[in-house]
């Protein structure tokens, strides 16, 4: 299979990184280090960044990487710094053969620091370069909620390889989606599921437990037969999306359901597999450019599993232009036969407002 590494290693990179987020989770706080209206992060967003990127560079050296966070604020306040190093020092991999397939624990504070300041590259259309959003939904995370641990290969501008670690997700691919789902089970119940995808290979889910990754199956978006039962997923954050065009789209089409919301990526793993139909993410301000790390491998996963993924004006998202989508706004995730009547549906509610 093409990327077979480079899959395995993200795999086992996410999986590494999710176990750090968790314990962070039972912490006071949550491990929340600055909380801004728009942007809180997490002592595991750092540690998982660290984490994930010296799997990378380990196996990768000369890949470019973009992430989210710097490790500027870090070295400005050591007790941050040591409290995250601690984190990323006791997490490692049940699987020690794992464990060490990637390349073992990183060995100083000032290490951990390198490796989280390796992920500032521009982006681009040219080469191979990863994307890594260490915890999408960090609201979410904070809540209790749905999060993720999102790594996707590009190369050329094209996502190869996506992987998203979703800790609160059932790993049940036919459990119902419900906004509050995980939220009441514990891991040994089957919380926690990782998707991936390898373009032109399909797409799969699996159990995202401590010990060695399970056996993964193929997932698929649900065929829609009657529009008119649709599921839709969307942001808790009304900062983020629209509820209010989002829910004159649904009336358009007369989508009856309430929507599911849920923060993070988890919307576009729950709509690969079936268990919701379509995610819809339109613009709350014009000026907003979507990043990378928060599309690129859910795009590819959907994309896989036979959906379609547009921009509200039809344009693909478009990854080869830096670290942001600068040339989308928004995002229409659903079935393939199904999108072109959805976008019909977004661009009659964007062009009367
Ligand atoms: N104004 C605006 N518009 C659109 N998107 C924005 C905006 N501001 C932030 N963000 C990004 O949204 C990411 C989280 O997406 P979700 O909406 O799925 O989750 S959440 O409900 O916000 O938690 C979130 O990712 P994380 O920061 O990783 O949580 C942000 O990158
Ligand atoms: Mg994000």
């Amino acid at each position: 299979m093409p990327y077979a590494k480079e899959l395995r290693i993200a795999q086992l990179a996410v999986q590494r990184a999710t176990l750090l987020t968790k314990s962070v989770f039972h912490t006071t706080a949550k491990g929340t280090v600055s909380k801004e209206d728009h942007s809180p992060v997490t002592v595991g967003d750092f540690g998982a960044q660290a984490l994930i990127i010296s799997a990378l560079r380990h196996h990768f050296p000369d890949d470019e990487i973009v992430a989210e966070e710097e490790a500027a604020e870090l070295i400005a306040n050591k007790p941050l710094s040591e409290r995250i190093w601690s984190y990323v020092q006791a997490t490692m991999l049940e699987d020690e053969s794992a464990e060490q397939e990637l390349g073992g624990p990183i060995q100083s504070e000032q290490e951990m620091l390198d490796a989280i300041d390796m992920g500032k590259s521009p982006g681009g259309a040219k080469g191979r370069i990863w994307a890594i959003d260490p915890i999408d939904g960090t609201k979410g995370f904070l809540r209790g909620g749905q999060y993720a641990v999102c790594l996707a290969l590009m190369v050329d501008g094209d996502v190869k390889v996506g992987v998203l670690g979703c800790p609160n997700l059932p790993v049940d691919d036919s459990a119902p989606l419900d906004a509050h789902a995980g939220e009441n089970q514990t891991d040994a119940e089957g919380k926690g599921v990782i998707f991936s995808a390898v373009l032109g290979e399909g797409a799969t889910s699996g159990a995202l437990s401590r010990g060695a990754l399970s056996k993964e199956a193929p997932i698929h978006m649900k065929p829609i037969e009657d529009i008119t039962q649709a599921t839709f997923c969307e942001s808790v954050e009304s900062g983020h999306s629209s509820h209010s065009d989002q829910a004159a789209i649904a009336k358009l089409l007369g989508i009856t359901k309430p929507s599911v919301r849920m923060d993070s990526q988890a919307k576009y793993g729950s709509i690969a597999r079936g268990a919701g139909d379509l995610y819809l993410r339109l613009p709350v301000r014009a000026d907003y450019e979507e990043k990378i790390w928060d599309h690129a491998a859910g795009d590819l996963i959907v994309r896989e599993a036979g959906g379609e993924v547009t921009d509200v004006t039809g344009k693909r998202l478009d990854f080869t232009l830096g670290r942001t989508l600068k040339a989308n706004k928004g995002v229409v995730a659903a079935p393939k036969a199904v999108h072109g009547k959805i976008l019909e549906a977004v661009k009659q509610v964007l062009s009367s407002k």
